[in-house]
């Protein structure tokens, strides 16, 4: 594995990374982390309540000083926040510290798998569809830039995906 003992997950939401990044971490004996769940751990509230009261731009002061110290730790598997690539010092502190994993997954697959969770602030809208095309237009790239490994989670299962990761990292 290139020396590199963290795995980072990155891509937009509903592409599994929280899903996938535990069996990963399990399969791998890794510690696993969320980074969307620490920032509400240590906040003491739900991101939602976070984009309420401090605005997206809070949420991302927080998400940036989360990345920058999880990603300092070793042997861990880290999902990161759909957006946390929109920062360019979360993107150096990615690409530097760990091998990264872009989940690449269709719109029609996000919105399925976003459909029933109403904790995505950016999807409380009339049409999270759009949302996510007009996301992914801005991030795709952003994931790219700084991937070490690409895999598609479309249609294939948790366990499938999580063993696909290991075998493309393990080629790298
Ligand atoms: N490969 C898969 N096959 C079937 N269902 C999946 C797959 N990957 C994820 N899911 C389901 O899709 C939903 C969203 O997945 P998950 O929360 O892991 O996405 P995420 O990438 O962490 O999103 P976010 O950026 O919003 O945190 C979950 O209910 C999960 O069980
Ligand atoms: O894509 C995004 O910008 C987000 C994704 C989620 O993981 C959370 O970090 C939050 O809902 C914002
Ligand atoms: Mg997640």
């Amino acid at each position: 594995m290139k020396g590199k003992r963290n795995v980072f997950l990155v891509g937009p939401m509903g592409a599994g990374k929280t899903t996938i990044g535990k069996q990963l971490a399990q399969t791998l004996h890794l510690e696993f982390i969320d980074s969307d769940q620490e920032i509400e751990a240590r906040t003491g509230a739900p991101i939602d309540w976070i984009f309420d009261i401090e605005g997206e731009e809070g949420f991302r002061k927080r998400e940036k000083s989360v990345i920058e110290e999880l990603t300092q730790k070793q042997g861990i598997v880290l999902a990161t926040g759909g957006g946390a690539i929109t920062e360019p010092e979360n993107r150096t502190f990615l690409a530097g510290r760990g091998i990264v994993v872009y989940l690449e997954t269709s719109i029609e697959q996000q919105v399925e798998r976003t459909r029933r969770d109403k904790r995505r602030p950016l999807l409380q809208n009339e049409d999270p569809e759009a949302t996510l095309i007009a996301l992914n237009e801005k991030r795709d790239q952003l994931y790219r830039e700084i991937a070490d490994v690409v895999v598609a989670t479309n249609e294939n299962s948790i366990k499938s995906v999580a063993n696909k990761i290991i075998s493309q990292i393990q080629e790298g």
